[in-house]
């Protein structure tokens, strides 16, 4: 191995780090000087404001670039030489060269494309491991064959260096794959943003990890967009997310919110849990039909003959089914949501109630015309529309309704379901919010309207005010060039955030935002948000409702739907892609597979791909990159919690998680025998040994899995437990061992 080909890179990176730190003291400083300067007034705050926000967003990718900054090194024939890292950087000289080139950039895509095959112009491709600042090993695949120099760091075996990420230790928290992004994972990645792409694929496959550097791809390229919009990411579960959220910041990215479904109705937590009937009647599409009927049931009028008689000081109103009927036919055509249909109800009913009295009061005995002028009438309308007695009536007949108030309503005497759905899902008024809930809950939202266009309004009136203050600061600023937007390393900005010039329009959103959130705060507080491009995980387990919510989050049907439909496990999780799709965009989406399992091995693999083969014989999974030789284990016991307790203690290594995947009920017997382990609703992964159930496995993985009592599982929740290992699996029962399982019986 060449020493001095290893030395000339660690100088090359010791001098790239030199530079990262040069370029993070100066953000650092210009937020320091910009924080504590005192300036006078609103345009000094708002100079302020923008500089800390743009520099803390260069920080943040400073900060992304501390590990691994540098990873390859790209030699092209016609003698361009690049290296590419996490983040791009330039030096500091007059043309800005660029130092190191971002993974994103196009110009880095022979590092995860070119082959011997289809070289992409490359003479060599090196991979650099770094360990901190310290450059460990390099290795390179020589793509030009006829080239015979060679550096000495020629692998025999050109997937080493993804081998070895394969292979290693567990910590709990997914890390990101950029050094050996696979050619089928970048196409994924780099897909065009706008449109529906699905990606399917086994276990393993990388769909989730390849769906996070999809989002990093899409903001890089399309940051203008995405960053104001931002991009929502759809998990399972919270320990999921917690799982995955270290990836994006990883990568410089930030502009990402991360949640379940259950979370995307703001003010509103899902703390309760249904049962698995409530939520599959809860997620079907039909909910929306029942809800809308259950609103207009909510429009009411007197029954015939038993008209609501209002005291009035000019008389008793007689507000009867006609008048009723009327008024709620007129609101009705006004095809609005429900709480903006009732100023169209009240308005009808004020106006035959003031008809009424002026019938009554100017009425000429002798036939002639009515007495009244409009005045007058216009008067009597003034004192019935100021009546609190009227306003009753009206609010009893067209109340104002709160999605809240409505669906707790609703789910205490469900209206148009079966006798058997209704009583799944009845339940007392005021019981805690579960998830499928929040699905029911933003429907409502929809069905009834938010009468807010005084509060638009003042918005709107506050934003004009904001651009056109913004205006005057960036005129003031340019004549007397008492201050600089532009980046000093502009072309840093460049790269990292892509923008340059600040317009009155953008220097009045950055102040909004300055003071409060970024846009994916703003989003997650806001439930009528268009996200620029929503990515789901684990998609095949959403209802048709969740469907229903989350295309109303993303007008533009820019999305990444992931997943696998042998791992559905919700009763109400959806059939087919197409089902899935065809209501929103017909047959206008896009499908691609992923086909090589990058986690489990193949001793693992053979043995989880039985189970799904039980019910579809020709079920084939995805093929392992692996095989680490040690074979799974099935063990009977009669004293469960000692025999999974035992397992512990031999499974586990010195580095690494292991994961006890255990149904719920086993959980505090287990738990009791295993001093320092994790468990709950949102156990820390980060720990040695966790303490699961298989739905929460979904998506996470470990060094070691044990899984307890596997016959207590529905197939594809067995599927997932047994899919979840990098090394070792071992299962452990006391009843019975699933017919699937028999061959691992067999084995010591
Ligand atoms: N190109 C790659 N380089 C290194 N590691 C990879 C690569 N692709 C996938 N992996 C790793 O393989 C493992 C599985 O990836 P991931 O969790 O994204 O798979 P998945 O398809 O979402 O699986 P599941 O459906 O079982 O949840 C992760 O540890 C991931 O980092």
């Amino acid at each position: 191995m060449s020493t001095e080909e290893l030395r000339e890179e660690q100088q090359f990176v010791s001098g790239l780090y030199a530079r990262l730190d040069a370029l993070r003291e100066e953000a650092e400083s210009a937020v320091q000087a910009s924080l504590s300067q005192v300036g006078n007034g609103l345009q000094a705050r708002l100079e302020r404001d923008v500089l800390v926000a743009e520099r803390s967003g260069l920080l943040a990718a400073f900060d992304a670039g501390e590990n691994g900054l540098c990873f390859g090194r790209l030699e092209f024939r016609d003698g361009r030489d690049h290296h590419i890292g996490r983040i791009g950087i330039r030096a500091s000289d007059t043309e800005r060269t660029p130092l190191v080139i971002d993974w994103r950039a196009d110009v880095a895509r022979p590092f995860y494309l070119a082959t011997g095959h289809t070289p992409m112009g490359l003479r060599r491709r090196r991979h650099i491991t770094t360990e901190g600042r310290e450059v460990t090993a390099l290795h390179d695949e020589l793509l030009d064959l006829s080239d015979t120099t060679r550096t000495g760091h020629e692998g025999a075996d050109a997937d080493e260096v993804l081998l070895a990420a394969l292979d290693s230790a567990r910590t709990g928290r997914m890390h990101d794959i950029v050094q050996t992004i696979q050619a089928e994972q970048d196409r994924i990645i780099r897909a065009p943003h706008r449109g529906v792409l699905v990606v399917e694929g086994g276990p393993g496959t990388g769909k989730t990890v390849v769906a996070l550097h999809r989002a990093a791809f899409l903001l890089y390229a399309h940051r203008e967009l995405l960053a104001k919009r931002a991009v929502l990411i759809v998990g399972p579960n919270p320990a999921f997310l917690g799982y995955i959220g270290e990836v994006l910041p990883a990568l410089g990215e930030t502009g990402v919110l991360l949640s379940t479904v259950g979370e995307l109705f703001p003010g509103v937590t899902a703390t309760g849990t249904d049962t698995p009937e409530a939520a599959e009647v809860k997620g079907r599409a039909e909910m929306a039909d029942v809800l809308a009927a259950a609103v207009r049931d909510r429009q009411r009028t007197p029954e015939p003959g038993e008209p609501i008689v209002i005291e009035h000081d000019d008389g008793d109103l007689i507000l009867d089914w006609t008048i009723a009927d009327q008024a709620r036919e007129a609101a009705r055509a006004a095809d609005v949501p429900h709480n903006l249909g009732r100023p169209h109800f009240a308005f009808r009913v004020i106006d035959e109630l003031t008809a009424q009295l002026a019938e009554r009061i100017g009425h000429d005995p002798y036939g002639g015309p009515n007495f009244l002028g409009p005045d007058d009438i216009a008067q009597l309308g003034k004192g019935v529309a100021a009546s609190t007695e009227v306003h009753a009536a009206i609010e009893e007949l067209w109340p104002t309704l709160t999605p809240q108030r409505f669906l707790a309503e609703f789910l205490e005497d469900p209206t148009g379901l079966s006798e058997r759905d209704a009583d799944a899902v009845r339940r007392p008024y005021g019981a805690p919010w579960t998830a499928a809930d929040v699905l029911l809950l933003d429907e409502a939202a929809e069905l009834l309207g938010h009468d807010d266009s005084a509060v638009r309004a003042a918005a709107e009136a506050e934003r004009a005010k904001q651009i056109a203050y913004a205006q005057g600061v960036l005129d003031v600023s340019r004549a007397s060039r008492t201050y600089e937007f532009e980046d000093k390393d502009e072309d840093d900005a460049e790269v990292l955030l892509a923008h340059n010039i600040i317009d009155a329009e953008r220097m009045a959103e950055r102040q909004e935002e300055a003071d409060h959130r970024s846009a994916a705060e703003r989003a997650a507080a806001d439930r009528t948000w268009a996200f620029g491009h929503i990515i789901v995980d684990e998609a095949q387990e959403l209802s048709a409702m969740a469907w229903r919510l989350l295309m109303r989050r993303c007008p533009t049907r820019s999305m990444t739907l992931v997943g696998d439909p042998a791992q559905t496990a919700e009763a109400g999780g959806c059939g087919s892609w197409d089902s899935i799709l065809a209501p929103y965009v017909e047959d206008r989406w896009e499908y691609t597979r992923l086909g090589v399992n990058y986690r489990t091995p193949v001793e693992i693999m053979d043995v989880a791909a039985e189970v799904p083969r039980m019910e579809r014989p020709d079920f084939m999974p995805p093929s392992s990159v692996r095989s680490t030789g040690v074979r799974p284990w099935a063990r009977r016991t009669d004293d469960l919690a000692a025999s999974v307790a035992d397992a512990v203690a031999a499974e586990a290594g010195d580095e690494g998680r292991l994961a006890v995947i255990a149904p719920r009920e086993l959980h505090a017997e287990l738990a009791a025998e295993l001093p320092g382990v994790t468990a709950g609703q949102v156990p820390d992964l980060t720990r040695p040994v966790v303490l699961i159930d298989p739905r929460q496995a979904k998506g996470l993985e470990f060094d070691t899995v044990l899984v307890v009592e596997p016959a207590r599982y529905g197939t594809s929740d067995l599927y997932v437990a047994l899919t979840r290992a990098t090394q070792r699996l071992g299962v452990l029962y006391g009843d019975e061992l699933p017919v699937a399982l028999k061959q691992v019986e067999a084995t010591p």
